[in-house]
């Protein structure tokens, strides 16, 4: 068995720490892993499509399992071909009665949530009691309340029971905590009779993953109107999914953490399959790194970044790539000068409080940082000493921006419950050792 396969996910120990090594360069070609947000959608929507559905190129994180898993308990028919599924969908009748458990996936919960209004009673659990068990769910379950649909919840959390049916019309839900609750609405509309005229209330945040889910809709033949700034989203009822074919993009969240950490260390990086034209946000995350000094072209669908240049600090809205913004953060706390990233206020109701729990393990690696209600801002060091344990914080972006600081740092650095890396990126590890990184995996007791 050659080391890269020995580093594959499925042979790595079920619960790990890693010990990250420092590393002079990073060289190689990696294709990016499928993207999240549009294997979650496209999963999705193939269930709720009466027929097959062939998803190409599905990613093989846990998130995606979740979906998965949950959409075989609600009745669909699923065929893994390759790297494909294949769904038959259960179009607008998941199977009433059911308890699904969506993992730690935020948006997989909450868009079953919605589609959860079509049955007379569906259950949501969770296993992550400590993560998705704490996350605000009141704002989509009071919207569908306002629906018509009962609602039982833990306090505006999982577990949550959501009986339908409900008809449609004009309803509010607030876009100011997630933007998944409405999304979640917007699979569930076409299916009602009476459809959704959404109104998104507060200040709406996530802008990208609304327009992925638009995106998502029309592909499956959906009819939908929205105004510019998203504020009012229109979807009449009575519409059927279509079923087709559809191809999952390379996944711009998890590759930004592999572009940071390239413009990082010398070297070359090309990093393949991120299309140009993407309404992922964290396609921003290019723009940052340029901004800050990296020296990062395109060909194509392939990014090559040309690493180990002095990078500068910046000030940046980071609503638009917030799931890049951690990784974005690795790159910061080794730029010249404070970056602020603001309006992030969301971070802090994600998989950990991705601003206070961030600002704590930067300041134990030895880092100056500092946070406001809606703000991170670290100040770059020349150099990090490592010689540490970092807290995972069971956050898979969060052990993304751990291992960047270790490959830097000038003593390894140990990274706890690093299995969590699985959420939305298992290959992490092997890719960046397909570059020259080195990692030893130390086994968790289960
Ligand atoms: O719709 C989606 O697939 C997602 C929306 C974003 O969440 P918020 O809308 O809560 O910011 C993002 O952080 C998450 O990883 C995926
Ligand atoms: C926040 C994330 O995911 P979710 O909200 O789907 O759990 C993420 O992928 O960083």
């Amino acid at each position: 068995m050659n080391e890269g396969a020995l580093l594959d996910h499925l042979t790595l120990p079920e619960q790990f720490d890693v010990v990250v090594h420092p590393v002079r360069e990073l060289r190689g070609d990696v294709r990016a892993q499928p993207s999240k947000n549009y294997t979650t959608r496209y999963l999705l929507a193939a269930a709720l499509a009466e027929g097959e559905t062939r998803v190409v190129g599905v990613a093989t994180s846990e998130d995606a399992h979740a979906m998965l898993r949950c959409l075989t308990d609600w009745g669909a028919g699923i065929e893994h071909i390759g790297d494909d599924v294949v769904i038959r969908g259960f179009g607008a009748a998941p199977r009433a009665g059911v308890t699904l458990n969506p993992g730690n996936a935020g948006a997989v919960a909450r868009f079953l949530m919605g589609v959860a209004a079509l049955t007379r009673d569906t259950t949501l659990v969770t296993d992550h009691p400590d993560s998705l068990g704490r996350r605000p769910q009141g704002d989509l379950l009071e919207a569908l309340e306002r629906l018509g649909a009962r609602v039982s919840s833990n306090e505006g959390r999982l577990p949550v029971t959501i009986s339908g049916p409900v008809r449609g019309g004009v309803v509010e839900v607030s876009a100011e905590r997630s933007s998944q609750y409405a999304s979640a609405l917007m699979f569930l509309a076409p299916l009602l009779p009476g459809g959704l005229d959404l109104r998104l209330t507060g200040q709406i945040k996530s802008h990208a993953p609304l327009r992925q889910t638009l995106d998502t809709l029309a592909a499956f033949g959906i009819r939908a109107s929205a105004s510019d700034d998203l504020s009012r989203v229109q979807i009449p009822g009575g519409q059927r999914y279509q079923p087709g074919r559809v191809l999952v993009p390379g996944d711009y969240p998890g590759s930004a953490a592999l572009l940071a950490a390239a413009a990082l260390l010398p070297g070359e990086v090309r990093l393949s399959n991120l299309r140009e034209n993407d309404l992922q946000g964290e396609r921003e995350a290019v723009d940052v790194l340029r901004e800050m000094g990296a020296d990062i072209h395109r060909e194509g669908d392939t990014l090559i970044v040309r690493g180990g240049q002095t990078l500068r600090a910046v000030n940046r809205d980071g609503d638009g790539f917030t799931d890049a913004v951690q990784a974005l953060t690795a790159a910061a706390a080794l730029a010249e000068g404070t970056t602020t990233w603001h309006n992030v206020y969301t971070l802090r109701l994600k998989e950990c409080d991705r601003i206070s729990d961030t600002r704590r393990e930067l300041e134990r690696l030895g880092l100056q940082a500092r946070e406001t209600e809606d703000s991170l801002s670290v100040t770059g060091a020349a150099q990090i000493a490592g010689g540490v344990t970092a807290d995972g914080h069971g956050d898979h972006r969060m052990i993304m921006l751990l291992t960047l600081l270790g490959l830097r740092a000038e003593a390894p650095v140990r990274i706890t419950g690093a299995h969590h890396i699985r959420k939305s990126y298992p290959q992490f590890f092997a890719h960046l050792h397909s570059l020259g990184a080195r990692f030893d995996f130390v086994e968790r007791d289960t």
